[in-house]
């Protein structure tokens, strides 16, 4: 049996991948998990439907420029938070820890190194972000999903893929030509918008949105909203394309089940990340990415008809959550 802790989450984007990993490993081997949470986030409500245990801490990410006066308090809960991980990992005694990032790794990637627990890291998107940066230097073995990932590491880091999570295999049936549009795991004021402008202009296509929960009113008879979908596999593997933001691990998920897509990254994204990762999209010919700013609706509907006249051929490629599990296997049995 391997006990392990885990920290990743606020975003689906960070807790999907931990997720995938978790499961793979389970088909090794038994294994103990006890998980670090975000107080009030998704991965509390996603985690709920599992066995793990889970400790809850309060934090919140720090606002930046990193001297702002409202992360005083902020760090003053991540100090705390230390002190819950280090009582919880010295209880628990686990064999591994393991990290995807997101604020809630950094409390717990770095006590896990004081007490000389192994520490694995996995950054989703192209350019790392700032805690996963700065655990690499103290990590064991840091995965990344992408090989353009290795010019921002000062070490040695495996190039895994970004774990792909599949819940269910429910298979959907679809009538009409559909378009999936999803604008990450908090969803998009923006793609809602579009995609109810799409919906009205293209009537021979079915729309399904996953909207997020964001408020629309879109009344057209083509367009089916979801608050959130628990199985996102099972759609990408029935729609004809796709339209999404950039988060690195929807990018992951369009290569890995090949959907052909229209990317529009979020411009908010810290150091363009998000544009980063829609590069590969086009990197893998697998549609376009087109900038919010540069965005027509007659163009976007020209190239949703090419690529939803693409025949689909999904390959089932090797999972990046395998390769991690038996990484995390080898580790615990050295
Ligand atoms: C606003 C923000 O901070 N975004 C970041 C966050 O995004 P975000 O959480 O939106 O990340 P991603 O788009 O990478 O991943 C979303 C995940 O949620 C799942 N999903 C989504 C909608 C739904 O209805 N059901 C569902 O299960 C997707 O299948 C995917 O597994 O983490 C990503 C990975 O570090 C970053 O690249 C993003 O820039």
């Amino acid at each position: 049996m391997i006990k392990i802790a885990v920290a990743g989450g606020v975003t689906g984007g960070h807790l999907y991948p931990a997720l995938a990993v978790l499961s793979e490993l389970q088909k090794i081997t038994t294994i103990d998990v006890l998980y670090f949470t975000v107080k009030g986030k998704l991965e509390e409500k996603v985690l709920k439907k599992y066995t793990y245990k889970t400790v809850s801490l309060d934090v919140k990410g720090l606002v930046r420029p990193i001297y702002s006066f409202a992360n005083i308090s902020r760090i003053l809960k991540i100090i705390n938070a230390q002190k819950t991980v280090k009582k919880t990992l010295k209880d628990f005694k686990p064999d591994i820890v393991f990290v995807t990032g997101g604020y809630i790794s950094y409390p717990v990637g770095i006590i896990a190194k004081k007490l000389r627990i192994p520490l694995f890291i996995h950054e989703q998107n192209v350019i790392p972000g700032l805690t996963n940066l700065r655990l690499s230097k103290v990590a064991d073995k840091v995965f990344v999903s992408f090989k353009s990932s290795k010019k921002y590491f000062k070490r040695k880091v495996i190039v895994s893929g970004n774990p792909i999570f599949i819940n269910e295999n429910k298979k959907i049936r679809l009538d009409k030509k559909t378009i999936l549009v999803v604008g990450g795991s908090g969803g998009s004021e923006f793609l809602n918008k579009l995609t109810c402008d799409l919906s009205k202009k293209m009537k021979d296509f079915h729309f399904i949105l996953s909207s997020g929960g964001k408020e629309l009113y879109c009344s057209e008879e083509n367009i089916e909203i979801k608050k959130y979908i628990e199985n996102m596999a099972d759609y990408y593997k029935a729609v004809n394309c796709a339209i999404t933001r950039a988060g690195a691990t929807t990018i992951s998920e369009l290569l890995y089940f090949q959907v052909p897509s229209i990317v529009i990254p979020w411009e908010g994204a810290t150091e363009s990340h998000q544009l980063e990762n829609a590069k590969e999209i086009e990197k893998n010919n697998l549609g376009f990415v087109i900038r919010e700013k540069n965005l027509d609706l007659e163009d976007v509907i020209n190239k949703l008809i090419v690529l939803s006249n693409k025949t689909r051929n999904f390959k089932k490629l090797e999972n990046p959550a395998k390769i991690i599990a038996k990484e995390i296997v080898k580790e615990v049995l050295k």
